[in-house]
Formats: structure tokens, sequence, C-alpha cells
């Protein structure tokens, strides 16, 4: 991406009006010194210049501006950092083509102008770079590549113009990650190819007030002739986009750029005239790091991000209402929400339980888990109701309890438990046939056993915990955790938990635990138990990329265990996941919700499995790891977790379960 470069038309020493090339120069100057920003009646402007309505005055005052500021010898974002933001704008690029279209467009001034057909296409025949052009031009799904790009080299673009089919398309190819053939490219890489492509042009202020407010470089990209304005940001696929003005000034679609994207909530209560979502960038935001530098944000970062970015959205026309929760309000507005999980199914949606609850809501917050269940798998959940106290006494005893004297932890060794319950040091537990390098502690609902000889083994899982003595408030923390987290007895009378502490290593990306589906049963609830920077989980996407899932604090991640991924035909899939070791230590509390043990394949898939078999469900890399039970191997949800406890907790296995020990052990997943 450049900074535009000064064309003929530019270097030609016309007149405008009474105004000589030299004079505008030192217009666009001015403009871009002015202390305040002039207040313009609108109306006023409307009348004066014969328009119909006050909005094509300030449209038209707006791409006048915008020409201004483009005018000025160089879009250098340091350069013009000191300029007052209010007054930021993006530079137009400057092509003959495209300055013949904005000219006809401004000569009417005027929504009609907007809304005409042959203006538009007019405005709109300059041929794109095909990255952009391709962004516009797809409805045939099933053409290869080559024919895709065929179509849209030899075609012009406004014959080719079917907007939301077409850039519903666009968003897939800029954003998804590739399809599994190809799909080994880093994340994001992507975002940049489809920066790289366009001819899109950085703004320089805005860009350098991101660069300074977000410790990370941002690319400001054009996608049309127009306002629209996204932002990726490279390393962590942020998208940030407004809507074009062609949206803002009528409810057409805009031919140029990807409309879904422009229009992407219609949903949406509020009447904004800017789409602005974020999920990653709040998401780090909140987090109080960004990606790629690891910089702290300080409360006063984050208001200076926000106020970077207000003067520009309140330049473009953004009801006051929305500017106020600009950065909240995106991370609600996830891209699955808002384009059906087309643009970012790498995106990790947040669920906000709250939501649920109102019925103006609820509609919307359904399709969102819907989105989460079947297309990936996992999901942050947020406003939880488990009191912030209980959870942050869990946190604050696992320093404690992992700090405790390594007698004390062999005292309670899981190796002692039939009911694989207990303390597992380091290197003891073997996940995808390797170890894994945390130390754990296992509890579960507090039971006696039930078990004899004549009942299934699987039903010597149940019993008692091991409370390690030297820490004895321990227990009643994770009963009051447990006793928050499942508010009612669901599905089993036993449900385990986890304490985690992973050991900081020096071999980056080594496995803490390795690639898992949870065999535990219905849904994991994990607290991310260590502040927002560290980070080490990920889960597989569809497409076989690892997708960070950084901690939020305030939220558990939730994920889907086998049984569900049963119960849902593999519909819902089980996602895959795993743990990466890195330079700091790592807590972590999963909460495995557990289910009937003597639970069958056949029940479990019962009367649901004619609803499920109506759903197409995706491929996915991970789906063939370990997943005994949706694989029909065993009979029961009991026999299938009995057997990952052994393959997992191998001395306990060849201690309590020699009659089937091998059996499990050999045989591939
Ligand atoms: O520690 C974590 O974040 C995940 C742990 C996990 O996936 C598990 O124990 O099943
Ligand atoms: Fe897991």
């Amino acid at each position: 991406m450049s900074a535009p470069t000064p064309t003929k038309k530019d270097a030609a020493p016309s007149k405008v009006g009474d105004l000589t090339q030299r004079d505008l120069e030192i217009l666009s100057k001015a403009w871009g010194a002015m202390k305040t920003q002039p207040e313009i009646d609108y109306e006023k402007l409307a009348e004066a210049c014969g328009m119909t309505n006050p909005r094509s005055a300030s449209n038209a005052w707006s791409m006048i501006k915008k020409k201004l500021f483009a005018n000025t010898p160089s879009a250098d974002g340091a350069a013009k950092a000191d300029t007052p933001a209010r007054k930021r704008k993006a530079p137009t690029k400057k092509t003959p083509a495209k300055d013949a279209a904005v000219k006809d467009e401004d000569a009417d001034d005027d929504l009609e102008a907007a809304a005409t057909p042959t203006k538009k296409a007019r405005a709109r025949a300059k041929p794109k770079p095909k990255a952009k052009t391709a962004a516009v031009v797809k409805d045939e799904d099933d053409a290869s590549s080559e024919e895709k790009e065929k179509a849209v080299n030899d075609t012009p673009v406004k014959e080719k113009a079917k907007p939301v089919k077409a850039n519903t398309k666009a968003k897939k190819d800029a954003k998804e990650p590739k399809p599994e053939e190809d799909s080994d490219g880093p994340e994001g890489a992507d975002t940049v190819a489809a920066n790289e492509d366009s001819d899109g042009e950085m703004t320089g202020r805005l860009r350098f007030g991101l660069s300074q407010g977000l410790g990370a470089s941002f690319d400001v990209v054009r996608l049309c002739d127009y306002d629209f304005l996204a932002m990726h940001h490279h390393s962590s696929a942020v998208l940030t986009s407004f809507k074009c003005q062609q949206h803002i000034d009528s409810s057409l679609p805009c031919p140029q750029c990807p409309t879904d994207i422009c229009c992407s909530n219609e949903s949406d209560s509020l009447d904004c005239h800017v789409e602005a979502w974020c999920c990653e960038s709040s998401r780090l935001l909140r987090n109080g790091a960004v990606e790629g530098t690891k910089r702290e944000l300080a409360a006063d970062d984050l208001a200076g991000v926000e106020k970077l970015f207000l003067p520009y959205i309140e330049e473009i026309g953004v009801p006051t209402l929305y500017r106020g929760n600009w950065f909240l309000s995106v991370s609600r507005n996830t891209m699955a929400e808002s384009v059906n999980g087309n643009l970012l199914p790498n995106e990790i949606p947040t669920i906000d339980l709250s939501l649920a609850v109102d019925p103006a809501t609820r509609p919307a917050v359904l399709e969102k888990l819907r989105h989460a269940l079947t297309d990936v798998g996992f999901l942050y959940l947020s406003n939880h109701h488990v009191p912030p106290t209980v959870i942050n006494a869990v946190i604050d005893s696992l320093p404690t309890l992992f700090g405790l004297p390594s007698q004390a932890k062999i005292e309670v060794a899981l190796e002692n438990s039939p009911h694989f319950l207990g303390y597992s040091a380091v290197g003891s537990e073997m996940t995808a046939g390797q170890a894994d390098s945390r130390e754990q502690f296992e509890f579960a609902t507090e039971l006696i056993p039930i078990w004899h000889p004549g009942l299934p083994l699987y039903e010597r899982l149940v019993g008692p915990n091991q409370w390690p003595s030297a820490y004895p408030e321990l227990q009643s923390i994770v009963e009051d955790y447990m006793r928050e987290i499942l508010s009612t007895h669901f599905l089993s009378e036993q449900h385990r938990l986890k304490l985690v502490h992973y050991p900081a290593s020096s071999e980056a990306g080594s496995q803490g635990v390795g690639p898992h589906k949870d065999s535990s049963g219905w849904w994991t609830f994990l607290l991310q138990a260590s502040p927002p920077e560290v980070r080490g989980l990920q889960v597989l996407s569809k497409a076989g990329d690892w997708i960070d899932v950084p901690p939020i604090p305030g939220t558990f991640v939730v994920n889907i265990g086998q049984t569900f991924e049963v119960i849902t035909n593999g519909v819902c899939p089980a996602t895959t996941h795993r743990v990466l070791s890195g330079p700091s230590e790592r807590y972590s509390v999963p909460f495995f919700q557990g289910v009937r043990r003597d639970l069958t394949k056949e029940e479990a898939v019962g009367t649901l499995r004619e609803h499920f078999s109506s759903y197409a469900v995706g491929s996915s890399k991970g789906r063939d790891i370990d997943s005994a039970f949706l694989h029909g191997k065993y009979d029961t949800w009991g026999e299938t977790q009995l057997r990952t406890k052994i393959r997992s907790h191998r001395a306990n296995g060849q201690k309590f379960y020699r009659e089937v020990f091998e059996k499990y052990v050999k045989e591939a997943s």
C-alpha cells in the first residue's frame, strides 16, 4: 500500500471556479491548520445550493473536505499528526476515472444523484484491481478459482455487481481460513493478502493515531470510492469498518464495496450510520494487551484510542448514541452475528447470557449461540452470574495450592485413586500420545464409591476427592465454585473439575496439553485463571488452523464435550483444542459437566437424530481425534470416559483397571 501519488490532474495549474490550483493548495493547508471544526448549517447550505435536503449538503461538504485533505502534498501520518483530529479524513486516491465520477456526483450533490443508477454506474466504471473487483462479482459459487478470476477480469465491473451474495463471498475470500487443502497458512495471512491486493490507501493521521493509541500498526484500506474504510490489524485479524458514504446517504448498496460488510447488522436496533465492529480489537483492548506488541494498555490509552476514533466517526455522521459505546458495542456485535458467520469463522463468539433474558434480545443471542455451537464449537460466556468473589477465591488459591511442598501434593496423588481424583505431577498425564507439561489437581462432585464386582467398571469412576491436608481451606473454595457454576444438577450426579498449573517453559510452543476433545461429557466451562496476556489455549478451526483463545476477564470459555457432539449427531462438534506452554506460567480451571455414565450412543442420538440429520456437518481435521463415543466404539459414555482416563493416566490404569488396560491403551483412537 502506498500513499497517493499526485496525478496529472493534480499537477495541472487548472482553475476551479475562481480558485487557482495554488489557492486550492492553501485552502487545503488551511483546512489542515484549523483549530476548530467550522460548524456548517446544512439546511442553509442545502437551500443555497438547491439541494433537496441537508443530508445531501452534508454529504457534498464531506466530499469536498475529503478532496481538500487529499490535495495536501503528503498523506504521511507523521506529517499530519499535529493537525486537529476532527479534520482527519481519508485521502481519496486520485485517478482520472474516479475524479470524473466524483465530479459527476458533486455536480448533483443530491440524494437523487446517489440513487440514479446510470450515474452510479459511471461513478463505478473505473476498473478495480482484482481483489477489490472480486469482492463484488462473485455469485458463481461452484466455479473454480481460475474461472472466477477470469470472470472478474473479463466482465465490466458494473455488469457484475451483485452486492450481497458477491460480497459475502468476498469477505470469505478475505477472512476465512483457506479450505483444508491449503489451510496451512498462518492466521491472518488472508487479511494481509487482501490488503496488499487492494489499491487502498493509508489515511495518514488515522493510521498514525491508531499506531500511537494501540501500539500497533494498522493499515487503513479504501475499498470503494466512498468513505468506507476497513482497518486490518495484520497480526490479529482485526477488522474495523465504517459504513461507506453511499450507504449513509441512501439505502442503496454500494456495488464497489462489500455491501454486507457495510450493512452488516440489519437487525441492529440502533439507527447507526456507521457499522463498526471489531471483535478482536475490543477483546484485545479489554484484555489490556494488543496482539503483536503485547504492550499493556493503560486506562488512559483506552481513552486515547476512543478519542482517536470519535472525531473520525463524528465526521462521517454517526449519531451520538452510538458513539458513546462504540468500543463496547463492537464486542457484542460480533462478525458472526452480523454476517451469519461468514466473515470471521475464526472468531470465537461471546455469548452475553444477560441478553438471553430479555425476549427482545433473546433471538439474536440464540442465533449467535447456534453459530457458536455448530460452526465454531467454542464460545466465551459473559455475564454468567457466577459471583466474582467465588471465582476470585479459586484464582487466588492457585499459587498457594501449587506452591505446596511436593510431599503435600504426593499425599493426594491421583495415582492412588481408582476414581482418577487427586494430584498429577508434570509429565504424568498423556494427551495425543505425548506427556503433557502441566500439574493438576482433579476434583469431582463429592460422592461415596458405588462400584462392586458385577457392576460396569466405569462405575468405579465415582468416589471421594482427595483434599490436600496442607491447605484445608481449599475444599470449601472449590465446592462453592462447583455449586455456583452448576446451579442445578445436570444429567449426572458427578461433575469434574481440575485446578491446573502449566509451568513456564523456555521452549516456546511446547505441549502444555496436547490436542484433544473433552471426553468429559456435556460442556466444559473453562476459567482462564492467569492475567490476560498469558496465552496458551488454542482451538482448531474447521479449516485446520490453530486459533488463539486469549483470556477475557469475567468470562468462561465454553466448549462442547463429546456427549453433546454425539447428541447433535456431530453437528455441534467437540472442538479440538490444546494448550501451548510459554514463557509465563499459566493457571486454568476447567469444569466438566458430566453426563449419565450408562448413557448409550443410540440413546444419546435418540429422538434428535432426525432433527440434526437435516444439518450439513462441516468437515474438520479435528473430528477424527479420539472421539470414541461418536465413532460408536463403546456402548456407553461411562466406558468412553473410563477409557480416556486410563489412556491419560496410565499408572492408574495399570493399577486399578488391569482387565481393560491393554485394550484401551493399545488401540488407536
Ligand atoms: O488449560 C486449559 O486452558 C485447557 C485445559 C483443557 O483443555 C483440559 O484440561 O481439557
Ligand atoms: Fe480440554
